[in-house]
């Protein structure tokens, strides 16, 4: 297995508490992988950290150079037109790129848009846009979809899993929608008390369906590790309308 990232014994400190503390974390090259964690248990330190936003305390990191961070909020300029946001870091031979990267996420007639005039979605879109075009080895996914709507949400989710498989960059989203989690990753994470205490691999066939019971046992469990209790599936004649907003995996 050729690896994108390695972290061994990672610690960072805030204060008198230990944020990160041992933690562990290999990624193989082109493999996607979803952080899950409850609010405040330090998913985006991480984050930060393989970005090189933030320091370590302590431990090792390795990352590939080529990596690209992209925001809960798209953090477009906004001086500058839609296709000038994404070739922003290319140097201008490679600006032909910024409109095929356009054309992935469904906006080339956006080109010449400025960005106050796109919805939060295309905004969105944009920001993944701009991504990719650098064909970064590691692309690190900061809850990317969490101010969207729940559609919006749905469709995003859509984009992402086609564009990794067409770029195949090693992905870490953080994320704390479990559905989200696992109808995207290779393998889903949950960090707890500065560590992960899930690491394992998404053993549901794709394309994933929220209603294979593979799929509910692998969001019950991960519920549970995030401590949302949550019963047995409900027998298979009971209405959709009972099931609970837990039950959709959002936490
Ligand atoms: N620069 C900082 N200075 C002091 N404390 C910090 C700093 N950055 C993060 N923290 C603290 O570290 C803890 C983890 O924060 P982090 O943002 O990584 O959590 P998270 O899991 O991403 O949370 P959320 O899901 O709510 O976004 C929090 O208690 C936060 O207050």
């Amino acid at each position: 297995m050729s690896i994108a990232v390695r972290v061994r014994g990672l610690r960072r400190v805030f204060g008198e508490r230990a944020v990160l503390d041992g933690l562990d974390l290999t990624i193989a090259r082109g493999e996607f992988v979803a952080l899950l964690g409850a609010s405040g248990s330090g998913k985006t330190t991480l984050l930060r950290i393989l970005g090189a936003l933030d320091g370590a305390d302590g431990g090792e990191v390795l990352v590939p150079e080529a990596r690209t961070i992209v925001f809960q909020e798209p953090r477009l300029v906004p001086s500058k037109r839609v296709l000038a946001n994404v070739t922003v870091a290319l140097p201008r031979s490679e600006a032909a790129r910024g409109q095929r990267a356009l054309a992935e996420v469904g906006l080339e007639r956006h080109a010449r848009a400025w960005p106050a005039t796109l919805s939060g979605g295309e905004a969105q879109r944009v920001s993944l846009a701009r991504a990719l075009v650098r064909e970064p080895e590691l692309l690190l996914l900061d809850e990317p979809f969490a101010a969207l709507d729940a559609l919006t949400r749905l469709k995003m989710q859509d984009l992402v899993g086609e564009l990794f498989r067409t770029h195949r960059p090693a992905v870490l989203l953080v994320t704390h929608d479990v559905d989200e989690a696992v109808r995207l990753a290779d393998r889903v994470c949950v960090l707890r008390d500065g560590r992960l205490v899930t690491d394992e691999p998404v053993a549901v066939a794709r394309p994933r369906d929220p209603g294979d019971p593979a799929f509910a046992a692998l969001r019950r469990r991960l519920l549970n590790d995030l401590g949302v209790h949550v019963a047995a599936a409900p027998p298979s004649d009971t209405p959709d309308t009972a099931l609970s907003p837990i039950q959709t995996g959002v936490i």
